[in-house]
């Protein structure tokens, strides 16, 4: 099914037999940031993060009491191929910001994804909500076309990199203002996220080699962290009973893509989920 995603794009680059979809995801983002980076160079885009109004503090936005909900505008998937169509990202992200989605999550990976830095920029124009820049980050260069294109948060996925790579991003996003959303899967990948200084951390229910969804992956986690550290839950919410269950083992939000944008309305598909982050029966984080 990747290779079949990749072609369908017009791109051979997942077609390699050999390798977890992680590494093959890596090699593609690695030539798109150097063509990108040829064309803007590191000084260019520094100075256009530098110019961009400052970014919102999203550790406070998901700090806020109930379950926040992270809405993501999403079109395709290494798991699940073409999900939505998408024509306008802003209006989709109007419609979850309108539903309450506490921040909006845009996936800018293109040849997977099929995500733009456009995108990006287009969500940030319409919404006053803190935007993620979800991505595969292996370069400070990406740091700054996130600011530059006006996120508030910036992904990092601790499998996707090295310990000191880690903490040197992590750094990196937050010396522009910005929040890192740590992604881990496992306990040993929490233990470095917390060594890096990771204050957001998302457990991703997705297995990156597998690409199966195990929501009792949070479950195990979750209770390991902090009180002081924002816990996401990340991928396999479908409707509310998901968010009450991520809920119950300490989740302050959920990330949310494919329960909303195959919706009919996903103002209403929102809507219901911050409801129920809402509502007094379901369990809160204990801080
Ligand atoms: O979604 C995938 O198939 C995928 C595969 C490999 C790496 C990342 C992947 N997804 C990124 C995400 O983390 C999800 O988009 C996000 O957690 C939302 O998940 P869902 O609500 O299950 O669409």
């Amino acid at each position: 099914m990747t290779a079949e995603h990749a072609h369908a794009e017009g791109d051979e680059a997942g077609s390699a037999a050999s390798g977890s979809v992680l590494d093959e995801i890596l090699a593609g983002v690695r030539e798109d940031v150097a063509r990108r980076q040829e064309q803007v160079p590191l000084e260019r885009i520094r100075e256009l993060a530098a110019a961009a109004p400052p970014p919102l503090d999203a550790y406070a936005a998901l700090r806020r009491p109930g379950v926040a909900v992270i809405a993501e505008v999403k079109r395709s998937s290494p798991s699940k191929g073409r999900l939505a169509e998408i024509a306008d990202p802003a209006e989709l992200a109007g419609q979850y910001a309108s539903g309450g989605a506490r921040a909006i999550s845009v996936l800018t990976e293109g040849r997977w994804f099929g995500g733009s830095l456009d995108d990006l920029a287009a969500v940030r124009a319409a919404v006053r909500v803190p935007v993620l820049r979800k991505d595969f980050v292996v370069s400070s260069y990406q740091v700054h076309e996130a600011r530059a294109h006006g996120a508030d948060l910036v992904l990092l996925i601790v499998a996707a990199l090295e310990q000191n790579v880690l903490t040197g991003l992590l750094e990196r996003i937050e010396s522009l203002g910005m929040t890192a959303l740590v992604e881990v899967h496992d306990e040993e990948e929490a233990d470095r996220a917390l060594e890096a200084g990771a204050q957001v951390i998302g457990v991703n229910a997705r297995d990156l080699r597998t690409l199966e969804v195990d929501r009792s992956v949070f479950e195990r986690i979750a209770p390991g962290l902090p009180s002081s550290v924002v816990k996401i839950a990340e991928s396999g919410v479908r409707g509310p009973h998901d968010l009450i269950r991520y809920a119950s083992a300490g989740a302050d939000a959920v990330l949310v893509g494919e329960g909303l944008v195959t919706q009919k309305s996903p103002r209403e598909a929102v809507a219901e989920l911050v409801n129920a982050g809402n509502h007094p029966a379901t369990p809160r984080p204990v801080r």
